[in-house]
């Protein structure tokens, strides 16, 4: 059996899979968000730690077999979320800040200020944000007093949640993270495969605070046998987004997944070149194995299954989210109605901060079965915004699209989606696809299974292939890109609100 951990922004999971990969058992507690000023979002380290522990016995106790029949554990996480803690004790010296959190704002502009920006990118394939790890780190040793000092006399340790659960499981034997976390802290050189001295002084984060960085297939220590009863070895570590894509298997370069979420994270293998995008998507670790590095181009739309759960909330137009698919095939098409859901701005590729939402094309004829429709429509043209750089960044075409969350069991959505992009796309048979990801890895890392094998694990449940014609596509596409441009800046003209 193999063990999977998937600590995630709301929930902690643990899933045992057997020698198929298939799931024996599960645990799950959800953990508390903490907003403790606008724009702030914590969580509480400990509880992330009892959580992730009282998933992974109750997946045990529930499995009916011993701990000792588990091979490895594999990790996942959220990535971002960086947190510091005392050597010594192990006690947190300040709440994990969330990746969400936008406290750091201002930092992020200064160092735009200082003309750091290209030099990040270069290095770290990163834009200048307050959605990655360094400046959490710098804030927490800015604010909580003393912090720098200690940190630089060797007394504090810091990293991503992945280290955090590295360091419990070990028993402070292990303080170490992956290359997929490390990417995104804005301090890692893609290059050079190691912490940038540049990046660290430019951000005044003390080397010693940091972790080691390993490969996501590899030895990260053992699970101490007092959490277990016996002593496992952690042989996978990976960031969330990126364990869905080995989750989907999409282990061969042009090969993309999407999760429909609350926003969508769209990651798309590049094989062994780190692509640097010229359309706002980020280059970043899929995963490191043996001694080789694969790189991903990734995309987000902020907005995505929000933009459902508006039209449940905001509108009252569907009772739930799920009924968005009958209300949709209520009619035929959406009539000419366009919805951009840029209600926080537009993302990749557009990146316009003063973009606002808007619908289009209102005739007297237009029901709510049109509006619920075209809003289903805007998930799937956004993500073709995001797969269209990407195809453009990378040089090659997208072979096909692999999907999970909590929107892919709308199949009106989906075949609209096949439809927009004009490639397949599969949904497979298995929602868990980030922690089936860190499994696979750890399987793979441990000799549970081979490369060649894992394909089978990832079995398609249903393929949903284009049934537009291809002109109907482009002007349809084209309708869409027309709505886009007149959202953009709508928040900078005076008066506007
Ligand atoms: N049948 C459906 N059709 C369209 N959207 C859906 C459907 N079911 C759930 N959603 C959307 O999916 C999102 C929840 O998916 P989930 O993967 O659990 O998200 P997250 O991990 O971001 O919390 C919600 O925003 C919801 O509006
Ligand atoms: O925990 P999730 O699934 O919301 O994913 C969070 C992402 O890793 C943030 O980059």
């Amino acid at each position: 059996m193999i063990l999977s951990l998937d600590q995630g922004t709301t929930s902690s999971r643990a899933i045992l899979f057997d020698q198929e990969a298939g799931m024996i058992s599960q645990g799950q507690y959800e953990i508390r968000q903490s907003f403790p000023y606008p724009g702030w979002v914590e969580h509480d380290p400990e509880q992330i730690w009892e959580t992730q522990l009282a998933a992974a016995r109750d997946a045990i106790q529930a499995s009916g077999q011993p701990a000792a029949a588990i091979t490895a554990i594999g990790i996942t996480n959220q990535r971002e979320t960086a947190l510091i803690w005392e050597k010594a004790t192990g006690q947190p010296i300040y709440p994990a800040i969330v990746w969400q959190d936008r406290r750091t704002a201002q930092q992020c502009e200064e160092l735009k200020n200082r003309g750091l920006a290209p030099l990040i990118a270069r290095k770290t394939g990163l834009v200048v944000d307050a959605y990655f790890s360094a400046t959490k780190l710098a804030w927490i040793l800015d604010h909580v007093d003393g912090a720098r000092e200690r940190a630089e006399r060797g007394e504090l340790l810091g990293g991503t949640i992945d280290s955090w659960l590295i360091w419990k499981l070990t028993g402070g034997e292990v303080h170490a993270t992956d290359v997929t976390n490390a990417s995104r802290t804005m301090l890692f050189n893609l290059h050079d495969r190691e912490w940038d001295a540049q990046l660290m002084e430019a951000l005044r984060i003390p080397r010693c605070i940091l972790p080691e960085v390993r490969m996501s297939g590899g030895e990260f220590g053992f699970a101490e046998s007092c959490w277990f009863g016996t002593e496992i070895p952690i042989r996978s570590v990976l960031g969330d987004q990126q364990a869905a894509l080995f989750g989907h298997t999409c282990l061969e370069a042009g090969s993309a997944k999407n999760t429909y979420g609350t926003g969508c994270f769209i990651l798309m293998n590049t094989g062994t070149e780190a692509v640097t995008s010229s359309h706002g998507l980020l280059t970043t670790v899929a995963w490191g194995m043996g001694e080789e590095l694969y790189y991903a181009l990734e995309g987000s739309v902020f907005v995505a299954g929000a933009a459902v759960q508006w039209l449940q909330e905001g509108l009252g137009v569907i009772s739930a989210p799920a009924g968005s698919e009958d209300k949709a095939r209520e009619v035929e098409d959406s009539d000419g109605v366009v919805v951009v859901p840029a209600f926080t701005g537009l993302g990749a590729p557009y990146w316009d901060m003063y973009a606002r939402g808007a619908v289009f094309g209102l005739t007297r004829g237009t029901t709510s079965g049109h509006l619920v429709r075209a809003t289903l429509e805007s998930l799937a043209f956004q993500s073709r915004d995001v797969i269209g750089a990407m195809e453009k960044d990378a040089g090659m075409p997208l072979t096909g699209l692999r999907v999970d969350g909590g929107a892919v069991r709308n199949d009106l959505l989906m075949q609209f989606q096949a439809d927009i992009l004009g490639s397949e796309v599969t949904r497979t048979a298995y929602a868990e696809t980030t922690a089936l990801g860190a499994a696979l890895l750890a399987g793979l890392t441990s000799g549970v299974w081979s490369r060649e094998q894992l394909e089978r694990f990832n079995k398609a449940e249903k393929v949903f292939s284009p049934l537009m014609e291809p002109e109907e596509r482009e002007r349809r596409y084209h309708a869409w890109q027309d709505a886009v441009s007149r959202t953009m800046g709508w928040e900078k003209h005076e008066g506007h609100r």
